[in-house]
């Protein structure tokens, strides 16, 4: 079947950025005088891992909740899966969460329930699904993360890092989510646990086709997975690949990206290419 042709004075460029699943325009987050984005321009793509990243205090993780609704801006707009974030209702916001799954820095689990129980918090919380069904929806979430069966009964505290953090993915991943957002995912994890977390994001991110946005100071995830990245820089974001990021001439973005640990990540990910 042929592609049906656009309508009129729907151009080409309309058409691709139909495909954004997060659009934010001229956003403003203001904390009394302190600014910390000032005409804010995002799209993220339906599919893509986009990596967040930025100074210290540069409101990355302000972002990542003004999207998800849990922060209100002074000023802008914010489409999420075509919805108006800052305008539904609170029935409509409950729809949309469904649709989104967080993994917040922290993991963010309940330490009295076990991991099964915290996964099936969202499903508590959204549907009405028989205990047996949530139990098997736990068992298949907690396979798919790569936790063994196990898991299931153990409660947070006894569980390693790397695996609490597994935990808190599957309990994001709960209701099938479209978008996932992270919030440094691998901080914390040695170097072998966050290659094999940031190895497990994309082999979920392509069997699942999720879009993932992610807030990391990670380097070596920046160059293993990210499609694109989002640099938060004078208060707004520059988008770009990691090559094109690689030749911006910005004083922060050159220091990031061509300190000794950018070069080490960007040799693992040539190495990694030619073997
Ligand atoms: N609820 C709040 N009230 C007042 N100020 C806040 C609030 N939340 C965040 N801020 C401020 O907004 C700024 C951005 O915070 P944010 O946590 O987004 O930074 P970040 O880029 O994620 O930093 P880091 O990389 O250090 O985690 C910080 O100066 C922070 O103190």
């Amino acid at each position: 079947m042929t592609e049906a042709a656009p309508p009129p004075g729907l151009t080409v460029e309309a058409k691709r950025s139909d495909e954004a699943v997060i659009r934010i325009r001229g956003l403003r987050t203001q904390f009394g005088p302190q600014i910390i984005h000032d005409n804010l321009d995002l799209d993220v793509t339906k599919g893509e891992v986009l990596g967040v990243v930025g100074g210290s205090g540069t409101g990355k993780s302000v972002l990542l909740r003004t999207i998800v609704g849990l922060q209100r801006p002074t000023a802008g707009s914010i489409e999420l899966l075509g919805a108006d974030v800052l305008s539904l209702t609170d029935q409509a916001k409950e729809a949309l969460r469904t649709r989104t799954g967080v993994l917040f820095q922290d993991g963010a689990l309940f330490s009295s329930l076990t991991v099964a129980e915290n996964i099936q918090v969202p499903m508590r919380e959204h549907t009405d699904l028989p205990q047996e069904l949530m139990d098997e929806l736990a068992e298949l979430k907690i396979a798919m993360v790569g936790l063994p069966p196990d898991a299931a009964g153990k409660y947070p505290s006894e569980l390693s890092g790397g695996m609490r953090k597994r935990a808190g993915l599957a309990r994001a991943l709960s209701l099938d989510p479209e978008i996932v957002f992270l919030d440094e995912p691998t901080a914390g994890l040695d170097p072998i646990g966050a290659a094999a977390f940031d190895q497990l994001i994309l082999s979920l991110q392509k069997s699942l086709g999720l879009t993932v946005f992610m807030v990391t100071h990670d380097l070596d995830s920046l160059a293993a997975i990210c499609d694109r990245i989002a640099a938060l820089i004078d208060k707004k974001v520059r988008v770009a690949t990691m090559a094109e990021h690689l030749r911006d001439d910005d004083p922060w973005l050159h220091e990031y990206f061509h300190g000794p640990r950018a070069r080490a990540a960007l040799d693992a990910k040539a190495s990694r290419v030619s073997a």
